[in-house]
């Protein structure tokens, strides 16, 4: 059975492109605007080459790494997306399980259609938790509490969405957000209504914080003892203030291109993130639109210590224009499956040539020979 699987993310993508309906799909795969950092996610790994090195010994391969003090055997790990049961009737119970499988991290979205309780016992992966700030900060505040009691073991903030990007594709379908299972008890999580547009931008619009900013990092410690990560961090001016304001790590992206287009590629963004010194022991890179498998390769060498799951795309204009965000396309597989599968097939694309030396080193030797 194992062997019927598709063979790399372009065929699980194409899997989901038919079987889910246009509205989740596009919301899956799509972009902000233009969708130009879109396209760029992808295409800046097309302009960083591998330099292959010779007679190596590759008999020995090791991939893994120290993250916030939790080991893992590659620095693959899940990043957060949010509604995990468009694709799968399982939602991040299936994603957590397969994180557990392969000894990998997983990030709950704060957006997930599971409970922070459910993903909990499902399973013994290390779980981050990615928290959105809403207006109403008590319920930020009751959810980064709940999961601090169910083990995860750190917060990730994601500092880049103030506001929802504008999802054209998201708009033209209006878009119904999806039920926020953690919201039960806490917030109308049915009554979302709208005349127009993207429900889900309504409903941001209505839920998220504009008004966050680093003083409200300060108010995030005060209420974990959990070491909090800044997510979609892509300049090193805010590297730096992320480090000033004592983060324990700081996750450079652009969100998948779907917030703020004409961004930089996330990829072309790390080199100035790193080079402003903050990301060490603890840093996360990108996963970032990124073309193929064997990008977490290329981005393995351009500097930072763990890689998320890459995105992928393909029916878009543009070099290598492929479509879809692995995880997700991969669940569509009745169980956890697809998204086993598809983090080996990331892991086995980084394993291939690579000398262990240099998969050890990405951080500092090899971003110097690229
Ligand atoms: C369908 C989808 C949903 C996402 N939901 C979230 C979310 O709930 N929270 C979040 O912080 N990021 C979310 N993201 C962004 C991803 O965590 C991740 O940043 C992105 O897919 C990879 O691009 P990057 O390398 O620029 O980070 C979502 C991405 C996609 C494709």
């Amino acid at each position: 059975m194992e062997n019927n699987l598709p063979v790399n993310i372009r065929e699980y993508q194409e899997l989901a492109k038919k079987a889910l309906p246009k509205m989740h799909y596009d919301y899956i795969n799509g972009g902000a605007e233009d969708e130009h950092t879109l396209r760029d996610n992808i295409a800046a790994y097309g302009r960083i080459l591998l330099r292959p090195r010779v007679l190596v010994d590759v008999s020995n391969i090791d991939m893994s790494i120290n993250l916030l003090g939790y080991d893992m055997p590659s620095p693959i790990i899940v990043a957060p997306t949010g509604s995990h049961k468009l694709a799968n009737p399982e939602g991040e119970v299936a994603t957590a399980r397969a994180a557990a499988a392969c000894n990998t991290l997983m990030v709950l979205s704060f957006s997930a259609s599971c409970k922070i309780e459910e993903v909990a016992s499902s399973c013994n992966a290390i779980r981050f938790y990615q928290l959105y700030v809403f207006k109403n900060r008590d319920i930020s505040a009751t959810l980064v509490q709940r999961a601090e009691s169910h083990g995860f073991k750190a917060i990730v903030l994601t500092v880049d969405t103030p506001m929802l990007g504008r999802r054209e594709a998201d708009i033209r379908n209006k878009m119904v957000a999806p039920a926020n299972a953690n919201l039960e008890g806490l917030m109308p999580i049915d009554d979302l209504d709208t005349t127009d547009g993207s429900k889900l931008e309504k409903y941001a619009r209505d839920t998220l914080d504009p008004s966050l900013s680093w003083k409200d990092v300060e108010w995030l410690k005060s209420i974990t003892s959990l070491p909090i990560l800044l997510k979609g961090i892509v300049t090193a001016e805010d590297a730096r203030k992320a480090v000033e304001a004592g983060a324990a790590g700081i996750i450079v992206s652009n969100h998948g291109a779907r917030q703020l287009d004409y961004a930089p590629a996330t990829i072309s963004a790390l080199e100035e993130v790193v080079k402003a010194g903050a990301v060490r022991a603890g840093g996360e890179g990108p996963g970032g639109g990124e073309a193929r498998d064997r990008d977490a390769q290329q981005g393995a060498g351009a500097g930072h210590g763990a890689l998320r799951l890459p995105e992928r795309r393909r029916d878009h204009p543009g070099p290598r224009a492929d479509r879809g965000r692995p995880v997700q396309v991969a669940a569509l597989m009745s169980d956890a499956r697809g998204i086993r599968s598809t983090l080996h097939t990331v892991k086995d694309t980084l394993h291939v040539p690579t000398p262990a030396s240099i998969i050890r080193d990405a951080g500092s030797k090899l971003a110097k020979d690229l």
